[in-house]
Parts: structure tokens; sequence; C-alpha cells
């Protein structure tokens, strides 16, 4: 019997040239043929990389420890907690125009690879949300855990431990009211900022993952534990503030329970309600009275930038968190000409393509799912439908690429491709597609 040694660089220093960025924040480098993801690095540099983690295969993961020849795009790191190894802002050492460059680089690089969307350029553009370029303090949602302590802090990258230097992603209002809250130990803190300036503080005890189980590792699997370990915890315990949220668009007021969905940074609701404005706006041949999907709704807010521009459109908002969906009433009128559905999107479509409802005939579909995206069957049944225009936002470039790759490969053309910083000084960023169906041509 051959006995095939395994390769294991664990603990291993390497001397590498690092090449671009890759998706989920690590830089590319090579050696001796395997491919090492590097956290900490930047395009261009000479760096010495420590491996903390080796699976044998192809590839191998580390960080780096040294840079000996330094890009012209590294910055002192923005972020304390990071720099004393937090997992929270990963590309805080890079400069944040440079960041935005990668991020573009990434989100087509993803399209290519994944979507086999080749008409986009090398690198999508990416832009700040609503002219706000400011890399810190720009999170009006933020969560932290409580160690033993009792200090609030944010996890150490692949640990359960807190590091208690502070993370500068939060307005500097939440950070001090929920450093002043008092919790206890073992807490997870949630801090939300109104936008009437009322800050909100609420916590519960700690639900530790489950570290056992098949797929542990995979994308899916970590998902399903932040589901089940979401499922677990107990209700929030407000702490701070009134009992609900304002939140403001243009004319538009909602007021939403303290942990209800909502943009996280303070300027990307208004921009991306912009950018829906727009390609409503410009989507030809729609009738006076469209029949519009928004799909993944939270609480309405692409519904009411839909209203702005075609104010007698027929909305139907399709959202699975009941709390979102019982807000939508507080900004919109509903009624007739909107409403919502407490339905999963997969359920809503089973139940809806292929009937006789006009409702269910869509001019116009708006998607806004989370990280994971809307997965291959509903992109399969919208890609069918009879929209003529799609327009998709998405938080992950792999799966927004995968997403978006369903609708060209059946025939759709992709109108626009574009990336918002709306997580500055990490690798997180905001994708939005607009694409034209093959018969609204
Ligand atoms: C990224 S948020 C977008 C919310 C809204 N478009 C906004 O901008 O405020 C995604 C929303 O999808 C909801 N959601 C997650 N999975 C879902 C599913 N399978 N079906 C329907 N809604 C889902 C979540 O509760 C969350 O409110």
């Amino acid at each position: 019997m051959t006995r095939t040694e395994r390769t294991d660089w664990t603990g291993r220093v390497l001397r590498l040239r690092i090449e671009g960025p890759a998706q989920g924040g690590e830089f590319v480098a090579r050696h001796s043929g395997r491919v090492v993801f590097c956290r900490g690095g930047i395009s261009g540099e000479l760096v010495e990389v420590m491996i903390h983690d080796d699976p044998g295969r192809a590839f191998c993961r580390g960080t780096v420890t040294g840079v000996l020849e330094r890009s012209v795009d590294r910055i002192d790191p923005l972020c304390p907690a990071a720099a004393a190894g937090a997992g929270c802002c990963d590309w805080s050492h890079i400069d944040p125009a440079a960041a935005r460059a990668f991020s573009g680089t990434v989100l087509a690089d993803q399209a290519r690879r994944i979507g086999r969307i080749h008409s986009t350029p090398d690198r999508v553009p990416v832009g700040v949300p609503a002219g706000d370029g400011a890399s810190t303090g720009w999170r009006t949602i933020a969560r932290w855990v409580t160690g033993s302590d009792g200090v609030p802090g944010v996890r150490r990258s692949r640990s359960r431990e807190v590091v208690t230097e502070p993370c500068v992603q939060a307005d500097p209002r939440l950070a001090e009211a929920v450093r002043t809250a008092g919790v206890g130990p073992h807490r997870e803190v949630l801090g939300v900022l109104g936008d009437d300036g009322e800050v909100h503080v609420a916590h519960r005890p700690v639900t530790e993952p489950a570290t056992r189980g098949r797929d542990r590792g995979s994308r899916r699997g970590v998902a399903t534990r932040a589901r089940a370990r979401s499922s677990r915890a107990g209700a929030w315990e407000p702490v701070m503030g009134p009992p609900t949220v304002t939140r403001r668009v243009g004319e538009h007021t909602w007021r939403l329970p303290v942990d209800a969905f909502w943009q996280s940074h303070r300027s990307a609701a208004v921009h991306y309600s912009d950018l829906v404005r727009r390609a409503v706006s410009a989507t030809a041949g729609l009738p006076a009275e469209p029949v519009v999907w928004d799909l993944y709704g939270g609480a309405g807010l692409f519904s009411a930038a839909v209203l702005d521009v075609a104010p007698r459109a027929q909305l139907t908002i399709v959202e699975s968190a009941r709390p979102s969906l019982d807000a939508v009433g507080t900004a919109l009128d509903v009624g007739p000409g909107v409403v919502p559905v407490a339905a999963r999107v997969e359920t809503f479509l089973d139940r809806t393509v292929g009937g006789t409802d006009r409702n269910g005939e869509p001019d116009l579909v708006i998607l806004d799912p989370p990280r994971g995206g809307a997965g291959i069957d509903v992109m399969t049944a919208l890609a069918g439908g009879t929209a003529s225009r799609i327009i998709h936002v998405g938080c992950d470039p792999a799966s927004l690429a995968r997403d978006v790759g369903v609708l060209v490969t059946a025939g759709w053309t992709l109108t626009d491709l574009r990336g918002v910083a709306a997580f500055p000084a990490t690798h997180h960023v905001e994708g939005l597609a607009v694409l034209d169906s093959p018969r609204a041509r």
C-alpha cells in the first residue's frame, strides 16, 4: 500500500510576494506551486507570512507577520481592535481609496469566475455611500460581547476570545453608551443609533456556537449555525433608549423594533434608495401602474423609493422576519397598493409564479437577499418570469455573481454592475446589479 504524505505547512514562516485580493478579504500569494491566502497583506508587497491553517490541499492560509517591501497603499491601522488581532476591520491597514479599488477587482473577478460574465471590466467601479467617505464611526447598528470581566469588546479573529481595544466602526455615541451600560459578564450587546439621534442599547446571554457537525467549515454550515444560534438566543433586554428606532429616508419615516434589519452604514439607506429610484426611472416601457416585487424587502425601504418615482406602483413586499414586515405600515400606506407578505421568498415564488393574479406578473423585481444570496432556484424562477428589469442588491461578491450569472446565462443583459463601500475598513462591499430581460428588447 502506498502512503501519501500530507502536506502541512502550519507554523512555517514563508517569504512571499503578494498578488491580488481574493474573495473574503485575504490576498493571494504563491509558494512551491500552492496558493497561500494571506491576511493582512497588500498587492505588490514582499512579506513574511506565518501559516496557521493548512488543509493539505492546493492552498493554505496565513497571516502577515512582517513587511519587507511596503505598498504605498499601506497606512497605520485605523482600528485598534483589528491591530490587536480582532476580526472586525480586516482592511483597516489599507488606504480607503485603494481598498475600494481592491473591492472593485474582487467584484469583477467573482463575476467572471462564478457568474461566467465576461462583459464586465477588470475592475467594477466602487463609490462611497451618498458622498460619505468616512472610514470610522459609520456604523449605526453594532454588536459587542462581554467576557468574564463584563467589558464590551469584539471577537479575536478565528477565536471566541474577546478583544477590548475599541473597534472604530461604531458611531462613538454608540460605543460610549455600550461601554457605560454595565450589562454584566457574558452578554451579547446590541447598540443602535436612530436617525433622531436616540441611542438604543439591549443585551442577552451570549450563545456559544455548536462546533460539531459534518459541514462545520462550509459557507452553508456557517449560515446554518448562525441561524440556529440566533434562534437559540434569548430575547433582547432593553437597557437604554425608547422602544422603537426611528429611521428616515427622504419624506419617509419608519419606527422599527431595536433588532429589526436596517442598513448598518449611516448613509447606505439613502444611497441605495437613490440607486433604486434611478434604476426604476430608467426602466424602458414601464407601465404607469407597474407591478413591483420587493423581495427580501425588510420594512419596505426600496418600496418607498419605488413609490417616490412611480406613485401608482402595485407593490408586494416579501419578507420572512415578522418584526420588519410589521414596521412597513409605520412608513407606507398598507392596502391594495402596498401588500406585505410574511413568507420566505422561495415559498412565495412556489405559490405565485404561474398563477393568474396580476400581482403575480411583475414588471419589475428588486431583491436584496442576505449574504448567501437568493440561490439558483429563486433566480431561475425570476429569469423565466414576466419582469422586464431586475435590480439585485447583494452584500457578497460571490453569491451576487452566482445569482446574476443565472440571469445572464438565461439571456438577460447586465446593464449596470457597481459596488458601494458600505463597510469601510473591511473587505465587505455591497454590489448593485441591474439586468434587463431578453423579452424587453
Ligand atoms: C439585506 S436585508 C434587506 C432588507 C431591505 N431590503 C432593506 O434594505 O432594508 C435581507 C432581508 O431578507 C430577509 N430574509 C432572509 N432570508 C429570507 C427569505 N428566505 N425569504 C424572505 N426574506 C428573507 C431578512 O429578514 C432581511 O430582512
